[in-house]
């Protein structure tokens, strides 16, 4: 690729990731479990950072939870676009989007248990 190229797919870039960064910005601004999940996230880091532990598992959990968060976000907003009037299959798809985010915290707290629990247990243990 030639540097007009180049330059021209890194703004492109950029322009997604301004995108990216504004849906972020209206979940957090509008969707209260967003934020609690976004500083259980930062909390649940901050203790993987203090104790040493492995932080693939941790980090991976947390990205899971807060990226299907902001799928449910979306199929919302979109389900009250197509139906705003109550329809089954409307509350399907909300219903259905809200459980994946309810699997993936269920999941996300085996997760930080299995991880974070021992060393945890073995610094209350030392006091
Ligand atoms: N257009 C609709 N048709 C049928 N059922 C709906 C519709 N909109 C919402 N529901 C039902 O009401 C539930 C709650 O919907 P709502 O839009 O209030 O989402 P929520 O989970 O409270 O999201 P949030 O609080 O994050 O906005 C849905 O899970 C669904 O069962």
């Amino acid at each position: 690729m030639n540097s007009a190229g180049s330059a021209l797919s890194w703004k492109r870039w950029w322009r997604s990731a301004g995108f990216a960064w504004a849906g972020i910005a209206h979940s957090y601004r509008t969707q209260p479990n967003f934020r609690i999940e976004t500083w259980a996230a930062v909390l649940a880091l901050a203790l993987t950072a203090w104790l040493r532990a492995p932080l693939a598992p941790i980090a991976l959990a947390c990205a899971l939870v807060l990226a299907l968060e902001l799928v449910n976000t979306a199929v919302e907003a979109v389900v009250d676009l197509v139906s705003p009037e109550p329809h089954p299959l409307a509350g399907v798809a909300k219903d259905a989007a809200a459980a994946a985010v309810l699997l993936a915290s269920l999941g996300a707290v085996v997760v930080g248990l299995a991880v974070l629990g021992p060393p945890l247990w073995a610094w209350v243990s030392r006091l």
